[in-house]
């Protein structure tokens, strides 16, 4: 395995196909690709009974343990496993267990902010803003949100009218300046192509040192890791 591995940060609106795009890359580039969702770093609201957490706002960088990210991440990048926590939609809350994440030759972080936080971006060596319009956004995350969140239509319009969109605007839609790479739409075949051609070339053996200080270990193809996949997420978008 490559020591420190090669971290993508893919960033962008609800609904812009962030999960989409990161789960296509890490299936297509193979074994060696450690999925990490921003949401299982949503703080742990244990203490809030149901009806307080589903008031809470979570499209405000205050919702997350950006901590214990950044040590996760970090472990990670030093070659150690993480216990990493796990989000549970339906009931806006942690679950209890916890998830055991080895690192691994590619780690793709992505989530709302995953292009936020200054040492976080730190340690990405490819920052990818997914931007999808608005309205699009919108009508993907109300199927998502009632079909597979347990959601209502009433409450998810309220939510994106109180703090999905004015939290975009404010606090999501800035970080696209800190991207490298803009891939509209989300599943974008052409723009996920290039970027599993990226990584591939970065994971080659005989282009040890692709960007100046990164060395990467002719172990590539022998004993990978097990892909893990750490779930259990101008125009008027963006
Ligand atoms: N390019 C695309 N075309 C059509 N539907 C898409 C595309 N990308 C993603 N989707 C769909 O949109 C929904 C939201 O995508 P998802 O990847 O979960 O978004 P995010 O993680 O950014 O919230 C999913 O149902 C997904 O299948
Ligand atoms: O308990 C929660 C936690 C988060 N949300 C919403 O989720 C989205 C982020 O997920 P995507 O997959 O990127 O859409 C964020 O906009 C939060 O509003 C929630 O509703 N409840």
């Amino acid at each position: 395995m490559s020591i420190p591995s090669f971290v993508i940060g893919i960033a962008g609106g609800t609904g812009a196909g962030k999960t989409t795009v990161s789960r296509t890359v890490a299936e297509t580039v193979g074994e060696a690709v450690t999925r990490i969702p921003l949401d299982n770093y949503y703080e742990d609201l244990s203490h809030l009974e149901y009806e307080e957490r589903a008031e809470v706002n979570y499209d405000h960088p205050s919702a997350f343990e950006w901590e214990l990210l950044r040590d996760q991440l970090d472990s990670l990048l030093m070659g150690q496993p993480v216990e990493m926590p796990q989000y549970d939609f339906e009931v806006h809350n942690r679950k209890d267990e916890r998830v055991t994440v080895e690192p691994s030759d590619v780690i793709v972080l992505e989530g709302i902010l995953s292009l936020f936080d200054e040492q976080v971006l730190e340690m990405l060596d490819l920052k990818v803003y997914v931007m999808t319009d608005a309205d699009v956004r919108i009508l993907r995350r109300i199927e998502r949100d009632v079909i597979d969140r347990g959601r209502d239509l009433e409450g998810v319009i309220d939510q994106y009218l109180g703090t999905v969109k004015p939290m975009h605007e404010q606090f999501v839609a800035p970080t696209k300046k800190n991207a490298d790479i803009i891939i509209p739409e989300g599943a974008n075949r052409m723009a996920v192509d290039l970027l599993v051609e990226k990584v591939e070339a970065e994971l080659a053996p005989g282009d040890p040192d692709a960007d100046g200080d990164r060395t990467f270990p002719l172990e590539v193809g022998e004993g990978r890791p097990t892909r893990v996949d750490a779930d259990s997420s101008s125009r008027p978008d963006d």
